[in-house]
């Protein structure tokens, strides 16, 4: 009976039931519409745009639309990260890292992070630097396979993960001046995991978290032993990284974030927060966080591309006019390129615009847009609904940088455009992600045409559902520009 009662004033929702509270609602839902986030657009569709549920243990509320996203993110008491086995097992069974933290130990380690990235990077020309040296390398390996390739003109190429050696470069370049060549095997067994771990879990928890005794009588069928042994394997290929800069790191010549934190733990100012593991867990989030989530946006954009050869030739017209052939375009040339701009803040809508940001749990009892919300309820937006809302988004289901570019020819950026979320959590990689995507395009659609194989059917749009979307396989016939 206790189970089933809701809280006074808590947010509309279905009905709870004994110990599994609506999940029998919500994943019935899901299996119906194939993915968590459009389960909860259609229980906004019935409940108004902050739905209440409770999953298993966790009260949760999924909050659809703009004013209540924007609240959430934006007040002080929703600041909290979910507390449970999930989020905790993670980081050897203690809360460690960015992602999933809060109040001081967060506060500390974030801006720590922050203000040595911007050294190392993050706004500045050595990150700019890194980007350029990683671009140059994809349109490389490019030309190298139209080179193998029969005629010399054009091959067809998987896309989907063309982009990750070059992301994950980029981030590993910066915590750990260490670079990979994208046949290496180190680099692809990393790959593989994050691929896994992400395909296997959801961004609101799994199975073991809001069920934890699953863990005891079906670790196998919780998802709990793949995510235990999955994490192992990351914090070994991240503990043999730190042992190396470890034995060869010199006080007061950082050449990384890993020597940096290195020499703050060595420091007489080194604060309770400050530990080698909550430099391995940093590492390990800033992979999460900013891996998979880039090189998606990238798969998604060129998916899109190639369904969409008029947005390509727009593209390629500004990547000439501005940019020329000569050579290759940079991160300087991105105030004079806005449709390429608008190209990327579009790739990152359509891909972010397929789930939910990273949930939020209030620290104590509060309000949102007027409903009560207990202490520790999960607070969670759901990006899907407001990236894809037809009131802000003219035609949001098609693919259009236009509608970034205003009357002047100029870059807009409507307020609804938040996939990088907002407030005090914001993305940290903000900068880097758009670095990366812009530069990546505009490098590769300067040299090649792409297009749907001659002879296939034009790809899915689909996608596949996990932590974060990910295109389908996918592959296109590259050919170079004449
Ligand atoms: C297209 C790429 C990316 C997207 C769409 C994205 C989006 C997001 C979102 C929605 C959040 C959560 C905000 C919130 O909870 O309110 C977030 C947090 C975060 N992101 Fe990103 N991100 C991207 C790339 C990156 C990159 C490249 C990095 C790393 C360098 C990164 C590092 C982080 C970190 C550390 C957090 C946690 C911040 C905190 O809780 O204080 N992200 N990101």
């Amino acid at each position: 009976y206790m189970d089933m009662r809701k809280p006074k004033n808590y947010p509309p929702g279905p009905k709870w039931l004994p110990i599994l509270g609506s999940a029998l609602t919500v994943s019935s839902l899901r299996k119906q519409t194939g993915y968590l986030y459009r389960a909860t657009i259609c229980l906004a569709e019935s409940y108004g745009p902050i739905v209440g549920l409770k999953v298993g243990k966790d009260r949760q509320v999924v909050c659809c639309g703009y004013n209540a996203i924007k609240e959430m993110l934006t007040k002080e008491e929703f600041d909290g990260r979910p507390q449970g086995p999930f989020y905790e097992t993670r980081t050897w069974g203690t809360r460690r890292g960015l992602l999933l933290t809060d109040e001081e130990f967060w506060v500390e380690q974030r801006r720590f992070v922050l203000r040595h990235l911007r050294e190392f990077g993050f706004g500045k020309r050595t990150m700019a630097e890194l980007v350029q040296e990683e671009a140059v390398q994809l349109v490389e390996d490019f030309k190298e396979k139209i080179k193998k390739s029969k005629d010399g003109k054009g091959e067809i190429m998987e896309m989907r993960d063309a982009f990750s050696v070059g992301v994950l470069n980029t981030l590993w370049s910066m915590m750990a001046s260490k670079r990979y060549n994208s046949e290496d095997k180190e680099l692809k067994d990393l790959q593989a995991l994050l691929t896994e771990l992400f395909a296997n879990i959801d961004m609101v928890g799994a199975l073991f978290s809001q069920f934890p005794f699953l863990r005891y009588i079906a670790p196998e069928a919780s998802g709990y032993k793949t995510f235990v042994n999955i994490h192992q394997q990351v914090w070994k290929f991240l503990r043999a990284e730190l042992d190396s800069h470890k034995d060869t790191f010199i006080l007061n010549q950082p050449r990384d974030l890993m020597d940096v934190y290195l020499q703050m733990l060595h420091s007489d100012d080194k604060k309770e927060s400050y530990s080698e593991s909550q430099l391995l867990a940093i590492c390990m989030d800033m992979f999460m966080a900013g891996s998979e989530t880039t090189s998606k946006s990238l798969g998604f954009g060129f998916l899109y591309l190639l369904l969409n050869p008029e947005v390509q030739k727009k593209a390629q017209e500004e990547i000439d006019r501005v940019v020329g052939r000569d050579r290759l375009p940079t991160l300087n040339d991105r105030p004079n390129m806005p449709y390429l701009e608008a190209l990327v803040l579009e790739s990152v809508r359509v891909f972010m615009g397929r789930t939910f940001s990273i949930p939020h749990r209030a620290l104590k009892d509060t309000t949102l847009q007027g409903y009560h919300i207990p202490k520790d309820t999960m607070v969670i937006a759901n990006f899907a609904a407001l990236l894809n809302d037809d009131d802000v988004w003219d035609h949001p289901d098609r693919f259009c940088p236009d509608r970034f570019i205003g009357c002047d020819g100029k870059l807009i950026v409507p307020d609804e455009y938040l996939p990088f979320g907002y407030g005090k959590h914001r993305c940290m990689g903000q900068t880097l992600a758009r670095s990366n995507i812009f530069l990546f395009s505009a490098c590769l659609l300067q040299n090649f045409d792409f297009s749907v194989p001659a002879g296939q059917a034009p790809p899915s749009t689909l996608g596949v559902d996990g932590v974060t979307p990910s295109p389908g396989e996918f592959s296109a016939y590259v050919s170079l520009r004449s």
